[in-house]
């Protein structure tokens, strides 16, 4: 056993659910939980980020972690998971680049790769423990303080969509400059997503090491590749990650954790991700019909999602009625098999605490064995 796998010194787990789901394993009813649950729409998030900025969140183990907890604590006994509070872009700026938080704008490079003569400024060879261990630290520090409660999710970005950013230099509607990338410099597109692998597996390991219960790679952009190109550009360091975190946690003698891959956009595709992917759980946007993609997927993965985010916005009878069908969907002979309930995107700045509230109690019902 690796001497700095902290493992041993947490409190032990109360609430297994997730790690249940995500195995394929039947459950009494579906874990949940959302991606940006900790975020704008809780008063308590935005009264940090008055007097902080995004990154200083980030870096800082105690403000990361007491964010982390927020949605925990408001929502005790709802909600089956926590993810640390972070961003996938942490790890463009451990490679080297500079990214800001802009207010009204998002995640901004103010000096994107403009071609591949622009690897001279990214880092030959990334730390990961010296340039990410504040994610390490605050995922340490949050193990201990969820005192067992609800399991703690670590994170990074997929290649293919960190690339994204790295040349867009922000948010993109058209994704122009990276696929000019992808079409002109086939070969450098190719090394750099592979380099931005090796980084991301090596920081997902990390995470496990410092606690992490699972661990979420975001694929936000894939949905913007063709099937093919998908094939070259994205599915290959999206395997790469799985592979490698595989391996190193064997060889550290840690206990291997559940991976999940949330391929947004990409619903050609389920049936070659659950086959060739090396990933336990799928996530699922909301443009999918669950027993479609269930019938694809057989039970090879568990599957997790997918309401739409803005369905939050519609009030509590239409949260209802969407969260009754979505159970119907995703249960497999009326009992949750392999699903993780969750939305089909991150939850979303305006929306009303108390409907997410309202979503989990939905969730809570419908989901269960006999509803
Ligand atoms: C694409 C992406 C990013 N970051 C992330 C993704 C993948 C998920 C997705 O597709 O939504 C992932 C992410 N970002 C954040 C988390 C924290 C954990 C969680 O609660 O889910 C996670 C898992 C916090 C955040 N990351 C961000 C916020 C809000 C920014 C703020 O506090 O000002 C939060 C809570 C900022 C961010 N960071 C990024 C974007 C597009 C934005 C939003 C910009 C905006 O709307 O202003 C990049």
């Amino acid at each position: 056993m690796s001497s700095d796998y902290k493992a041993l010194e947490f409190p032990p787990l109360k609430n297994d659910l997730i790690l249940r789901a995500a195995r394929g394993e039947s459950t009494e009813r579906a874990p949940v939980w959302v991606m940006r649950q900790a975020g704008r729409y809780l008063p308590e998030f935005r009264a940090i980020r008055a007097e902080q900025d995004f990154f200083k969140v980030c870096r800082t183990p105690s403000l990361a972690c007491e964010v982390t907890l927020q949605p925990i604590r408001r929502y005790t006994g709802l909600i089956d998971a926590s993810i640390i509070f972070s961003d996938i872009l942490v790890v463009p700026q451990a490679m080297g680049l500079v990214v800001e938080m802009v207010p009204g704008k998002g995640p901004t490079f103010p000096e994107p790769l403009k071609t591949p003569e622009d690897f001279s400024r990214l880092n030959e060879h990334v730390d990961v423990d010296k340039e990410l261990g504040y994610v390490c630290d605050a995922i340490t520090l949050t193990r201990k303080e969820l005192k067992g409660e609800v399991p703690l999710i670590g994170f990074c970005g997929a290649p293919w969509t960190l690339f994204a950013y790295m040349i867009e230099g922000g948010g993109s509607k058209f994704f122009t400059a990276s696929k000019t990338w992808l079409f002109k410099y086939p070969e450098e597109s190719k090394a750099l997503l592979e380099r931005t692998a090796h980084v991301c597996a090596d920081f997902l390991v990390a995470q496990v090491k410092a606690g992490a219960q699972l661990l979420q790679v975001f694929d936000s952009w894939a949905g913007e590749l063709s099937p093919s190109d998908y094939r070259i550009f994205s599915l290959p360091y999206c395997q790469l990650i799985a592979r490698k975190v595989r391996s190193a946690l064997d060889e550290l003698g840690i206990p291997q954790v559940p991976l999940i891959l949330f391929p947004k956009g990409a619903n050609w595709g389920h049936k070659e991700f659950a086959e060739t992917a090396g990933y336990d759980v799928l996530g699922l946007d909301w443009v999918n019909e669950p027993a479609a993609v269930r019938q694809v997927v057989g039970n090879k993965v568990a599957l997790q999602g997918n309401m739409d985010p803005n369905v939050l916005y519609g009030g509590r009878d239409a949260i209802e009625r969407a969260v009754e069908k979505m159970a119907k969907e995703f249960k497999t002979d009326g009992k949750p098999v392999g699903w993780i309930a969750n939305l089909g995107h991150g939850i979303t700045p305006g929306v009303d605490p108390d409907d997410l509230k309202w979503f989990f109690e939905c969730v809570h019902k419908y989901s269960a064995k006999s509803n």
